[in-house]
């Protein structure tokens, strides 16, 4: 243990490389369609069937010709005309040159590409105003992509910045990792479902919202198997058909250390603990473990400690799972406390913040109020986390905070 740990709680770091541990990626594929290709993960590196360009074509509206022909007049006749998709084919004699559209093919032997703005146009004389370098305007074949060349590698997410590489390839159908499933259901006798009336001790029940939103933007099969009530029965039930149907078990709720907090004792008998709590704050009792062959994420049950746990200690789980090679965490920056961030020493705090920059470029950091794990309102106000490092005591104005922008998950 070193010299700012707590005793019982696992450091933050070293429970996310537990996690990593025991996550093998993986391995079964499908064909999906281009169009069905986003937010999946090649199963394979992509290499590139054709060069790009394929064939050595204009930058530019102008002329194609020789450089070694623009004598001192800097006249040329117009010997033909090469359109995007029509291009010139034929003989051009020497003096003179083509009509050129941009991305049109260059014609053989051409040598750079003047822009029409460059030249008059008296009948089919054109005078260039400027002098031309070799090469100037062309794009040459394969400049872009060469033939052969892997374009995408193994392991990566399919974005915006993807797929139309993979349309520029005239690749119809890709080889995608599956889709990781991810059962969850949330525990607890006092939640009712959105559009019940509730009775007296009760509330509605939003942690199967956070975790369906999140596990959709993580790409997964979400199983939503309702809310389970606190009862031992119920809950091994649930645990045995979550993990026949799913790659990995998200419950919510019921890990803490209440009469009726079953759920890390139902693991205990039916699969195994691999962990319990954390000195994250929200999120202290979150239990890892397996169920048969599913790994297991026990979130607790206050909504703000549901979404910090997904985001901090899960989602990097399941993008292993998923086979994605490429994901890393969140980047982290500094910036300077606007306001004072209470804070007890003992755990890593993700509090809720707000980062902007001043009129100095700085950047600055501000908390966006009520910290506590079901206070969710002062989620939506805010654009980062503010990670206090478990050592750490109260924060005031002025001290440096490591903050950590929202990334696509939670944006
Ligand atoms: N004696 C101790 N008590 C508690 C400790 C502790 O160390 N010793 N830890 C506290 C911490 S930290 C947390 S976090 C919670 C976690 O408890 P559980 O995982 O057992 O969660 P529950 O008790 O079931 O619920 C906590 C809270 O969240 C509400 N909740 C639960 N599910 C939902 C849902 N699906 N949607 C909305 N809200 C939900 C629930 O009503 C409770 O208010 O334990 C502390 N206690
Ligand atoms: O760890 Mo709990 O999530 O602080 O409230």
């Amino acid at each position: 243990m070193g010299c700012c740990d707590t005793p019982g709680l696992m450091p933050v770091s070293e429970a996310i490389t537990t996690l990593l541990d025991n996550t093998t990626p993986l391995t079964e594929t499908e064909v999906v369609s281009l169009v069905n290709a986003q937010n999946r993960i090649t199963a394979e590196d992509i290499r590139s069937p054709l060069n790009v360009p394929p064939f050595a074509n204009s930058a530019m509206d102008g002329y194609a010709l020789r450089t070694s022909d623009l004598g001192e007049s800097h006249t040329l006749t117009l010997a033909g005309k090469s359109f995007a998709g029509v291009p010139f084919e034929g003989e051009w004699p020497t003096g003179s040159c083509i009509r050129i559209m941009t991305g049109a093919e260059v014609p053989e032997g051409a040598d750079a590409v003047i822009m029409q703005e460059q030249t008059t146009v008296e009948g089919d004389q054109i005078t260039f105003t400027a002098s031309a370098e070799p090469q100037q305007n062309i794009r040459p074949i394969g400049d872009d992509v060469k033939a052969g060349d892997v374009v995408i590698p193994k392991g990566t997410l399919l974005t915006p910045r993807e797929v139309p590489m993979l349309a520029t390839l005239g690749i119809a159908d890709v080889t995608v990792i599956r889709r990781p499933k991810v059962a969850f259901f949330s525990t607890g006798d006092e939640l009712r479902q959105v559009g019940e009336t509730l009775g007296k001790g009760e509330i509605y029940d939003s942690n199967r919202y956070t975790i369906r939103a999140m596990l959709e933007k993580m790409h997964c099969e979400a199983i939503d198997l309702g809310v389970i009530p606190d009862c031992p029965n119920q809950l091994r039930e649930a645990f045995l058909k979550a993990a026949t149907e799913a790659d990995v078990i998200v419950t919510s709720g019921g890990v803490s250390v209440g009469e009726a907090d079953y759920t890390k004792d139902i693991l205990d008998q039916e699969g195994e603990v691999g962990f319990w709590k954390i000195a994250i704050k929200p999120g202290k009792p979150f239990a890892f473990g397996k169920v048969k062959n599913a790994l297991f994420c026990g979130l607790p049950g206050n909504p703000v400690s549901v979404l910090v746990t997904l985001h901090v200690l899960v989602q990097p789980l399941l993008a292993k799972l998923a086979g994605h090679t490429q994901w890393q965490p969140s980047i982290t920056l500094k910036a300077k406390a606007e306001t004072r961030f209470k804070k007890a020493p003992g755990r890593a705090d993700y509090q809720r913040a707000i980062y902007r920059t001043d009129e100095n470029g700085d950047l600055l950091v501000s908390t966006t109020g009520n910290q506590g794990s079901g206070a969710f309102s002062s989620l939506s106000l805010a654009n980062c986390f503010a990670v206090l490092e478990q050592s750490r005591g109260h924060v005031e104005v002025g001290e440096t905070v490591t903050i950590e922008p929202f990334n696509a998950v939670l944006n």
